[in-house]
């Protein structure tokens, strides 16, 4: 599904400012794969989310989605096979807007109704999906977004963006600004979706716990470069410990970075 080889990416070449942030990188995601990221600070996973975006293009390597070579290709002609959830609650849905125009907006987006007026059927439509979270806002179609707590504007971020249409959903720390509860209640309804849409997922994430806990793949990075690579049987039996150990066995240095080693 996605294919990276020998990525490279340095911002700033050539300047005093020179830093290279992802090393000589490769990673083969299938499709229905769900990874789970986890690494040291500034070890350059937003990074590697941009360039599988296309929101920076590499310094070197070859990038391609579903075999076609994407390297240098603009984000928004990726937009329509990828969704991208953000750390801000406030990052995927216009605040000042009711949930129904939230919801005509990402129609447009998707293409899926190019003609879109917002009349009855479509206003049934809208909330037939919003009941789908499970969450009463079916309710309150016509509230500003503003008005909703910070876990309901991203399950409401996370049904938009799968709406869309995507096959690969990228999840940049998605829970990380929620509650324990709200993140909970979040990542529910992100398994419910990968599930019910065999998406193709990659999450950075500071929880340990959740890196361990979700997904059928998990990917350590440090200092640019993926240092752990565990799946299947072995990710199941995976431990905190274990992991904090693979990190020191091959960096020959203690891991560093007190969210994760903090997170619960
Ligand atoms: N546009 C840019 N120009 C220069 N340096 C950048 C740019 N974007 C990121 N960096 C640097 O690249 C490094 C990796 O950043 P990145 O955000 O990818 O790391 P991260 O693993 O997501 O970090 P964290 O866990 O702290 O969020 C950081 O040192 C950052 O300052």
């Amino acid at each position: 599904m996605i294919q990276l080889d020998a990525i490279t990416k340095t911002f700033n070449p050539g300047t005093p400012g020179e830093k290279t942030v992802i090393r000589n990188l490769s990673l083969a995601v299938e499709s229905g794969d769900f990874i789970t990221i986890i690494g040291s600070n500034g070890a350059g996973k937003t990074t590697l989310f941009n360039l599988i975006s296309g929101a920076v293009f590499p310094s070197a390597g070859e990038i391609r989605i579903k075999g076609r070579k994407v390297t240098f290709e603009p984000e928004y002609r990726r937009a329509m096979h990828i969704g991208r959830i953000f750390q801000d609650p406030l990052a995927g849905t216009a605040s000042n807007m009711t949930i129904e125009d939230n919801m005509t907006i990402t129609a447009k987006k998707g293409f899926r109704w190019p003609k879109i007026s917002l009349n009855r059927a479509m206003r049934q439509k809208f909330a037939d999906q919003v009941k789908t979270l499970d969450m009463g806002l079916e309710t309150r179609m016509k509230v500003n977004v503003s008005s909703l707590s910070g876990g309901q504007r991203q399950a409401l971020t996370l049904l938009m963006t799968v709406l869309s249409g995507p096959d690969i959903l990228l999840l940049d720390e998605h829970t990380a600004a929620l509650d324990p509860s709200n993140a909970a209640m979040v990542m529910e309804q992100t398994q419910r979706v990968i599930r019910e849409r065999s998406l193709t997922t990659l999450m950075v994430t500071h929880n340990m716990n959740h890196a361990i806990a979700f997904g059928n793949r998990l990917i350590m990075m440090d200092a640019g470069e993926i240092i752990v690579d565990v799946k299947g049987a072995e990710k199941q039996d995976l431990t905190r410990e274990g992991l904090i150990q693979m990190f020191a066995d091959t960096r020959k240095k203690a891991f560093e970075n007190d969210e994760v080693l903090l997170s619960t």
